[in-house]
């Protein structure tokens, strides 16, 4: 409209009000979107027939910039005299921009946070009416109705009011539709819950919660284990209030990321800090520096510009990686390596101080991811810090020094392919999500194959499966190789119109720039810089548009670390808690209650007495308590009711560490570390000398077994231990416990069936063990306990018989005589049914303990078969 108006004092108000007009509208409207997910602003639903009235005025306001931008290019294409105002064009070009996404997602979306598009409307209507009534007062009246751009101006001007009117009602609203929603303006950075915390969710209550999860990581992980972590995150964002009060719980992590204590850290950070500012300036002078030389030398004077020359290339070596590159790389990997170092050991300090209950009860695949990827939380400051924040600082020089090389048109070109490169980016990313979890699933389930039947290869070789399983995998390599190929087409897909995006639009701003070069308004020079400066322009926006899915996948992680490290073990020294005192090892256990669940209770006032250096032995039947004895005296679980002692001193007054020094447990099952035999009986005491621990071995009857091994103390046990048998497993966990020599040892006798002579070995080792030691043993095989000083028999968490193995089996119809009859009459009738001369009582004898009874299924069952009772007494009496 500048050519029709007059008078021109108020040519410059107007431009500064068209200039002024799309920038106001779109960054009010985007912070005000910013602000709304940070305070979780509750979407609101809008009815289809609302909508449809805002749709319909938006469009409206969309054609009429449209239209006014094609009667500007029109006229400038009938009369090359014709110059379009360049502010009004901007402002149409601008508001184009502007309008077009808010007018897609009124027309996409059920429900809108709408305090942001109202604040639009309010502002596009104040600067539409303005420019109206300046245009109303500029151009004569009998003028105004043939001059198009005014009576465009007057036709938005209207479709502002009544889109201010509706939105205005729509404001003041109450929901009163609740349609479902799947609204792409609620999406965030949290992925989509599919329960829990999501049902709150599903009606748009907390805002910005529900979306699609969208990590490599995330997808990595199977979906039921993200879910706990999803539904906490949910959780904690709408206890929080908002991203600001969600995003300050992180804040912990400062000291570790950037200790200020660190000198060399923080230097690195300043360092950093310095390149980028350093990064920015240079960005733009290395280009603007190649189109002087290019203007000086198009003057064709025969002056080299070497002042100029040198200037380039000293810019272009300190921006180069060769310059200060490699030193803000440097200090890149200190502060990284030292967050990793802080970081992944603070976690892994935390996960294995925690008590057993977290140990039992969590998924350790989490644990450790945990601990894993604790440094991402780096990566996700580093990201926001050192790539995104000075991104958007660079577009917006971008779009200053390009007006100022070329005009405003040619910044507008730029603005648009870069908002079209982010917006194609998000959108494909967000279309090939579902494939790339498809890929990713489809991968882990090809690799859990391989790993499955290698593993149990010898189940696959009994059952002669080979070819079923060589067609299992290979059908599973061709799911995967399918789901690549259908992930990769829309992957590619979205990058193929991100590059075709580039290329047109870098040559329509090569064109546009020559067509000014051409008709003399701008110097060669000018493309030149543009030319160079286009792949700074241009290469942060791949980053910018995927940077989304990074950030979201290191918030999971930095979740999942968070919680990690706010769970706190529930058995923990007390303030002020001292090293435990062991004298004779005396153990008293007072009225002791203990329940996993309050639900269930396991241990039920029980009380004992071990004097020091006194053998006692657990039996029952199995599930009555027996282990779950050991961890409290262990201090696995802190007790329920009443208290265990140790010389006097009740255990949750002591120290943990001290406690477990003093204590020493032979499990059922022993596991060994992937270690030399040597390397895992010296974990018990890691100073002991090679000839401690052979003596060690040879107390726990070992010592033989291991030299004979091809390398000796030197082979090593696989994992876990698998390479060696269970009565080898269980006397080098008894070698350990000597080396370790505690006062008080607790011994859970192995139930699986072991040879005989093996059994001798393990039961001298054994005795080895606890002499001279307070002994506390869960026994299965009756036995290899009956010189215990106290025997007690557990049934349902309650001590239900004690005293010595002659008392109890005094006891008429008593519990323990019931099982020792059970066993015995069990061993009589394999004695009776196989071979009389195998019987074990004769290897037991010689070993001067009590004979070494089996007992199998079979001989149980034939025990029951033949009337117990009758057997029972005859076995007692033969004990007898
Ligand atoms: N970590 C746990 N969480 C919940 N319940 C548990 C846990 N460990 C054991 N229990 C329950 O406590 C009860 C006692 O278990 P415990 O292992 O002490 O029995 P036990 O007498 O040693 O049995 P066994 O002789 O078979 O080893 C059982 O019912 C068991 O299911």
């Amino acid at each position: 409209m500048a050519e029709d108006r007059t008078p021109p004092v108020l040519y410059p108000a107007m431009a500064l009000l068209d200039y002024m007009h799309a920038p106001t509208v779109g960054f009010y409207y985007m912070g005000a979107c910013a602000f709304s997910l940070c305070i979780l602003q509750k979407s609101k639903p809008i009815s289809h027939k609302r909508r449809r009235g805002v749709f319909v005025l938006m469009t409206i306001l969309l054609l009429a910039y449209i239209t006014e931008v094609l009667y500007y290019f029109s006229r400038s294409m009938a009369d090359w005299q014709y110059e379009a105002p360049e502010p009004a064009a901007i402002r149409c070009l601008g508001s184009i921009l502007v309008w077009s996404p808010l007018t897609y997602s009124v027309w996409s979306s059920k429900s809108l946070r709408w305090h942001p598009y109202f604040g639009a409307i309010v502002l596009q209507f104040a600067f539409e009416t303005t420019t109206c009534l300046m245009g109303a007062f500029s151009i004569p009246v009998e003028t105004r109705s043939g001059n198009v751009p005014f009576v465009i101006a007057c036709i938005r001007a209207l479709a502002s009011l009544l889109l201010m009117l509706d939105g205005f009602v729509i404001l003041i609203t109450k929901h009163t539709e609740q349609e479902p929603s799947v609204d792409e303006e609620r999406q965030s950075l949290l992925p989509k819950q599919t329960n829990g915390a999501a049902a709150q969710n599903s009606n748009g209550t907390y805002g910005a919660i529900a979306q699609e999860p969208s990590s490599d990581d995330e997808e990595a992980a199977p979906a039921d284990r993200d879910k706990d972590i999803k539904a906490q995150q949910a959780k904690r964002l709408e206890e929080e209030g908002g991203w600001i009060g969600y995003l300050k719980a992180f804040a912990v992590f400062l000291p570790y990321l950037f200790p200020k204590d660190d000198w060399k850290v923080m230097g690195c950070l300043g360092l950093r800090l310095l390149h980028m500012i350093q990064e920015r300036i240079l960005n733009l002078l290395t280009p603007r520096q190649l189109g002087i030389i290019t203007n000086k030398l198009q003057k064709s004077d025969g002056i080299m510009p070497w002042k100029d020359i040198m200037l380039w290339v000293l810019f272009t070596y300190i921006n180069s990686y060769a310059g200060l590159g490699i030193i803000d790389g440097l200090a890149n990997l200190v502060i990284s390596n030292s967050a990793y170092r802080r970081i992944t050991l603070l976690a892994y300090k935390h996960v294995l101080g925690l008590s057993m209950d977290f140990h039992t009860s969590k998924d350790s695949g989490e644990v450790l991811k945990a601990v894993e990827q604790a440094s991402s939380l780096n990566s996700l400051i580093e990201m926001v810090l050192f790539d995104i924040c000075p991104i958007l600082l660079d577009l917006v020089v971008a779009m200053y020094y390009v007006t100022h090389l070329f005009d405003a048109y040619m910044a507008f070109i730029i603005l648009f392919m870069g908002a079209a490169y982010v917006c194609i980016g998000w959108y494909f990313t967000t279309l090939s999500q579902p494939k790339r979890r498809d890929y990713v699933e489809k991968q882990r389930t090809e690799s859990s194959t391989v790993n499955e039947t290698v593993h149990n290869w010898q189940t696959v070789a009994y059952f002669n499966r080979l070819t079923f399983e060589h067609n299992r995998y290979a059908s599973n390599i061709m799911s995967t190789i399918r789901a690549q190929y259908s992930y990769y087409f829309r992957s590619m897909g979205g990058h193929a119109a991100q590059d075709l995006l580039t290329t047109f639009g870098f040559a329509g701003c090569c064109v546009f720039g020559m067509s000014q070069i051409v008709t003399g308004r701008k110097p060669v020079g000018n493309l030149v810089t543009l030319i160079m400066y286009w792949h700074t322009m241009t290469s942060p926006l791949y980053v910018l548009s995927y940077s989304y899915r990074h950030i979201s996948s290191s918030l999971i992680d930095a979740e999942r670390l968070l919680q990690l490290l706010n769970t706190k073990p529930t058995v923990a020294d007390q303030e002020g808690a001292k090293d435990i005192v062991v004298h004779t090892g005396e153990v008293e256990f007072k009225d002791v209650d203990f329940h996993y669940d309050e639900r269930k209770p396991i241990i039920k006032g029980v009380n004992l007495k071990a004097g020091g250096g006194q053998t006692i032995a657990f039996v029952g039947e199995t599930g009555g308590g027996k282990s779950t004895m050991l961890k409290l005296l262990f201090r696995f679980y802190d007790v329920t009711g009443g208290s265990i002692m140790i010389d006097g001193q009740d255990l949750r007054s002591v120290t943990q560490s001290s406690l477990r020094d003093a204590l020493g447990l032979v499990p059922q099952d022993p596991v060994l570390f992937n270690q030399t035999i040597r390397q895992n009986i010296r974990y018990a005491k890691l100073d002991a000398t090679d000839s401690e621990i052979e003596d060690a071995c040879r107390a726990a009857a070992i010592h033989d077994d291991i030299v004979g091994f091809p390398d000796g103390y030197n082979s090593k046990v696989g994992e876990r231990g698998v390479r060696l048998s269970g009565g080898q497993l269980q006397r080098i966990a008894i070698a350990r416990v000597l080396l370790k020599n505690p006062k008080i040892v607790l011994l859970d006798e192995a139930t699986s069936a072991i040879d005989s002579s093996i059994e001798a070995l393990i039961q001298q080792a054994f005795r080895k063990l606890s002499q001279g030691r307070t002994t506390f043993v869960i026994a299965h095989r009756l036995s290899t306990i009956v010189e215990a000083d106290q025997i007690l028999v557990i049934e349902k968490g309650q001590i239900i018989e004690r005293g010595r193995h002659h008392e109890l089996l005094e006891i008429l119809g008593g519990k323990y005589s019931e099982l020792w009859t059970k066993q015995t009459a069990g061993h009589m009738s394999t004695a009776n049914s196989k071979a009389p001369s195998k019987t074990p009582s004769v290897k037991g004898n010689d070993d001067n303990s009590a004979p070494l009874i089996d007992i199998t299924p079979a001989e149980e069952d034939s025990a029951k078969a033949t009337g117990r009772r009758d057997g029972d007494d005859d076995a007692v009496e033969r004990r007898r």
